[in-house]
């Protein structure tokens, strides 16, 4: 059986206004549903170009993003949000929580913005899951970076999106922390089939997905499976030195 498709970049190419050199450089890549993806690459490849591009935040000036089948850069504004609100889950660096709202209203609030009824009985359940449970009513200041992060990844799957991305998701946690979070990022794909495309520059972070997909200069240059952490390390020195 072919394995499914979560979403795929065809030949993207983008400059920004004003820039010499293109950011993304022809980038074509699928991400299969149910696998954990590490993007990785110097500082300046590319990667939250890719990012950005195909969970629909921005634009390439070519090529195609396909989520789920779906040719979401043909998509025209309202839709496009409609379509990323419904379909894509982001786990940022920096949270992006709202501290007027609980932990329960964070985890419900994009399945509110898309106008879907949300799941109560999944929401608690990944709210147990991220190890949150009793902590509901809690504002996110009370939090530690790692419980704020955990309820980030709580309101990613809470909404079951095609594909979640996460753009250096333990970027500001201790290292502690982090391995939680990356652990339960490992679980979501695991037990409950979530999609991850994950960014990061750190390589004890990409060790944990299945695939890690390395960008230098806007193009994929070399990808790894399963990779352990030095030999990531050694690519990574290696592609910052091309
Ligand atoms: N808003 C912008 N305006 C102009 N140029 C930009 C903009 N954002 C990124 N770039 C340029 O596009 C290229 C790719 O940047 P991008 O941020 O995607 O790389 P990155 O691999 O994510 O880098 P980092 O690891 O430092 O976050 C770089 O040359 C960068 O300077």
């Amino acid at each position: 059986m072919r394995d499914t498709v979560a979403v795929e970049a065809i030949n993207l190419v983008k400059t920004y206004p004003g820039a010499s050199v293109r950011a993304l450089d022809g980038v074509s890549v699928a991400f299969g549903a149910g696998t954990f993806n590490a993007v990785m690459g110097p500082s300046g490849s590319g990667k939250s170009t890719l990012l950005q591009c195909t969970a629909g935040l921005d634009r390439a000036d070519s090529g195609r993003v396909l989520l789920a089948g779906q040719e979401i850069s043909r998509l025209r504004e309202p839709k496009l949000t409609e379509a990323r609100r419904q379909r894509v889950g982001f786990v940022f660096q920096s949270y992006n929580l709202l501290d007027s709202l609980s932990v329960w209203h964070n985890v419900l609030l994009p399945q509110r913005l898309a106008g879907t009824r949300p799941d109560r009985r999944w929401a608690r359940e990944v709210v147990r899951r991220v190890g949150l449970a009793g902590r509901e009513k809690d504002q996110p200041s009370r939090l530690s970076g790692g419980q704020r992060q955990r309820v980030a990844l709580a309101r990613a799957l809470a909404a079951r999106p095609e594909v979640i991305f996460a753009d250096e998701p333990t970027g500001a946690l201790d290292l502690t922390s982090g391995r939680e979070v990356l652990g339960l990022l490992r679980e979501a794909v695991d037990d409950l089939g979530a999609t991850i495309v994950m960014v990061t520059h750190d390589p004890t972070a990409a060790a944990w997905a299945d695939r890690v997909v390395f960008l230098a200069d806007g193009q994929i240059v070399t990808e790894m499976h399963r990779p352990a952490v030095e030999s990531i390390a050694e690519q990574m020195t290696a592609v910052s030195a091309r």
